[in-house]
């Protein structure tokens, strides 16, 4: 998508929600039941990474079965990747990082791509090709809020999806930041709970997140 739109549309999908869900499917069965359990607290935006051998099968199926849900895919590494996930009918891409050849697909691609930065440098290779909405990764680990709240000095028109050791505590510090458009983790999905099929767990987990201040 050219220059303004692949951020616009983005910034519309991920704002509808203050988090992320990003799922990584190790059992084909839990697929239908962990998207509805994330439903029924309201979630209708999902990331499915490809880390397993079943995310690619996983996003497939959701764009079937749950069009309703908006499923992006995650850890899109390449260009291999990147068609695949399209065809699979992925309605948005992240990847945890940034190359050129990824930024350049993105913008011609029929999705937005939501590209994974953790610096004011990958920022700006971004920048100037258009993007104005990134995955902040790993977002703890590179600085969290306080680098979030330093890169709204000279990034003043970014916004960003924060991603990576985020859990419910910390949630609420990343809402009220300005450039923040939702929050992305796996932690309404823990894998004791997936494992035990408790999905009434999972719908209570994600229905405890705080609303924006
Ligand atoms: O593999 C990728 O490309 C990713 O998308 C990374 C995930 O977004 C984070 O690993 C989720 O972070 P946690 O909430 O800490 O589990």
């Amino acid at each position: 998508m050219r220059l303004l739109e692949n951020s616009r549309v983005l910034d519309d999908i991920l704002a509808g929600q203050p988090i992320l869900p990003v799922l990584s499917i190790t059992r084909e069965s839990d697929i239908l039941p962990m998207a509805d359990a994330l439903a029924a607290a309201g979630i209708t935006n999902l990331e499915v990474t490809l880390r397993t051998p079943l995310g690619l099968g996983a996003i497939r199926l959701l764009a079937s079965e749950r069009p309703q849900l908006c499923v992006g895919a995650g850890t899109v590494l390449d260009a291999r990747q990147f068609q695949s996930v399209l065809d699979a009918g992925a309605r948005f891409i992240v990847t945890p990082g940034t190359t050129d050849e990824l930024l350049a697909l993105g913008l011609d691609s029929p999705v937005p791509l939501l590209p994974g930065v953790a610096t004011a440098s990958e920022i700006m290779r971004g920048y100037r090709l258009g993007y104005r909405c990134f995955k902040l990764f790993p977002a703890e680990i590179c600085g969290g809020v306080k680098l979030l709240k330093a890169l709204a000095g000279p990034f003043h028109d970014v916004r960003f999806c924060p991603t990576g050791g985020i859990g419910p505590e910390r949630l609420p510090d990343y809402l009220a930041l300005d450039n923040v458009v939702a929050v992305g983790g796996s932690w309404m999905a823990p894998r004791d709970l997936i494992e035990s099929g408790d999905w009434q767990a999972i719908t209570r987990l994600c229905r405890q997140v705080p609303r924006r201040r």
